[in-house]
């Protein structure tokens, strides 16, 4: 069933749209007159299935959704969000939608369900601007196309929707507007704190908390990281020389859940500190140019650009599997890969040949996040609790901005705790 439908504010977004599409002129894309574009709305009904899988495994979010849906938290607020689309956070939104909000959502390159997607639209009425296969361009297209339904509340994954307001002057005028902000990423949490100075008003970072650092980031990230690579490439992993470069939260993870599957670790890391923890840890550590001509595979979670680039592959072996975990496609150097190769072909799914003439190259998932796009992301259960810190935050926003300091900042404490607690209740005490 479709729930929603043209209305005036619609008509206005879609002309703009237009607008907007026709000033890209390396992609040429036509929004269509609903307020809303999805690969194939078709898909709702798997998409349905999925997300009630995800939800049946959610029991925080379980119960969030009963309380929100009472309590009507968001009543009369837009919330623009870029969070990958998916079914865990399909699960999100139908709190946010019972709870009153209404909801805009894009996605990120590579991660987005189709499935998910479409029945975000159909079953909650939710304004998706998402496709699996689109580029990096169309997202930025997608995350305006979010920003024009005028958000009180923005959700951001790598800061790309505050980047807009901050940079473009369509958008200007929203930061006068938007009460508050939650960012989901370490890299978002960068650039918010590096690049942008924030201080328009409070952006509560997921990532600040030591709930997603450790239990999403190095248990989750972790084990769906080595699930994605297995899915894209379907090899053994026991006894093979892997490079993991970063060793931070979602780095030391991976490291120790591949080690756990028998694989010998390499770590590279630029930070002595944490190079010493991996040390410590029982890893083999060494610089990127000594660890690379012995690499069978190589995985990026710096966070950071160009962490791969040409030099790096004239190093590697024939038959080297490169794959990135961090939240941009570009910490590897795709268009460096792709000026060295004199052929390309996609062999797997998620597998892409480079024959380099000497050697040929595996990359996996076109350099974007591995996990999300060869697998399915994070565990279910990972993602309740990450969830439930998005939704308590977005609520505390939307009931008590004033609370708040209007910059870059850690989600409150007792929040963390809560969410802390209701996991206990649901994966210790049940
Ligand atoms: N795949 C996912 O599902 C997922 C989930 C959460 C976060 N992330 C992303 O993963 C990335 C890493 O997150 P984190 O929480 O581990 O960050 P972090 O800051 O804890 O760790 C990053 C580490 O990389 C190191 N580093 C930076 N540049 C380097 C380089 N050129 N060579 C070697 N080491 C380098 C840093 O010193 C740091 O120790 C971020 O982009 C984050 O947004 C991905």
């Amino acid at each position: 069933m479709i729930l929603f439908f043209l209305n005036s504010s619609c008509s206005n977004i879609c002309r703009n749209s237009l607008t907007m599409s026709e000033s890209l002129t390396e992609v040429p894309m036509t929004l269509s007159l609903d307020n809303y574009q999805v690969a194939d709305l078709s898909l709702a009904p798997e998409g349905t299935k999925r997300i009630a899988w995800a939800k049946h495994h959610m029991p925080i979010m379980r119960s969030l959704i009963e309380r929100l849906e009472k309590e009507q938290p968001f009543r009369g607020l837009t919330i623009g969000i870029c969070l990958h689309v998916e079914a865990k956070t399909g699960v999100w939104l139908e709190a946010l939608t019972k709870g009153g909000a209404k909801v805009v959502i894009t996605g990120s390159p590579g991660s987005t369900q189709d499935e998910t997607a479409a029945a975000l639209v159909t079953d909650y009425g939710v304004h998706v601007f998402a496709k699996r296969d689109e580029s990096f361009e169309e997202h930025i297209h997608y995350c305006k196309a979010v920003l024009q339904f005028n958000p009180d509340i923005i959700s951001d994954n790598g800061a790309d929707l505050h980047e807009l307001i901050f940079t473009d002057p369509q958008f200007e005028h929203l930061q006068q507007h938007i009460i508050g902000a939650t960012e989901e990423t370490t890299t978002g949490a960068n650039r918010l704190r590096e690049d942008f100075k924030s201080n328009k008003w409070s952006t509560l970072i997921i990532n600040d908390t030591m709930s997603k650092r450790i239990i999403e980031n190095r248990f989750g990230v972790g084990s769906s990281v080595v699930d994605g690579i297995m899915r894209a490439t379907n090899v053994m992993l026991h006894g093979k020389k892997v490079v993991v470069v970063g060793y931070g939260y979602c780095g030391s993870g991976t490291a120790q859940r591949l080690r756990g599957m028998g694989a010998h670790v390499t770590v590279v890391e630029i930070n002595p500190l944490a190079k010493l923890e991996a040390h410590l840890e029982g890893f083999y550590t060494a610089q990127l140019a000594d660890a690379l001509p012995d690499a069978d595979m190589v995985i990026t979670i710096t966070g950071r650009d160009d962490t791969l680039q040409q030099q790096h592959f004239e190093l590697m072996r024939d038959k080297t599997i490169i794959a990135n975990a961090g939240h941009f496609q570009r910490e590897i150097n795709v268009a460096a890969l792709q000026k060295m190769s004199n052929k390309q072909q996609q062999i797997r799914p998620h597998v892409t040949a480079y024959d380099l003439g000497n050697k040929q190259l595996f990359l996996l998932s076109n350099a974007n996040l591995v996990n999300l796009s060869a697998g399915d992301g994070n565990p279910i259960e990972i993602m309740d609790l990450g969830l439930a810190l998005q939704t308590l935050s977005l609520e505390r926003i939307a009931l008590d901005a004033k609370s708040l300091t209007k910059t870059p900042q850690p989600v409150p404490y007792d929040i963390e705790l809560k969410v802390a607690e209701l996991s206990c209740e649901h994966w210790i005490n049940h």
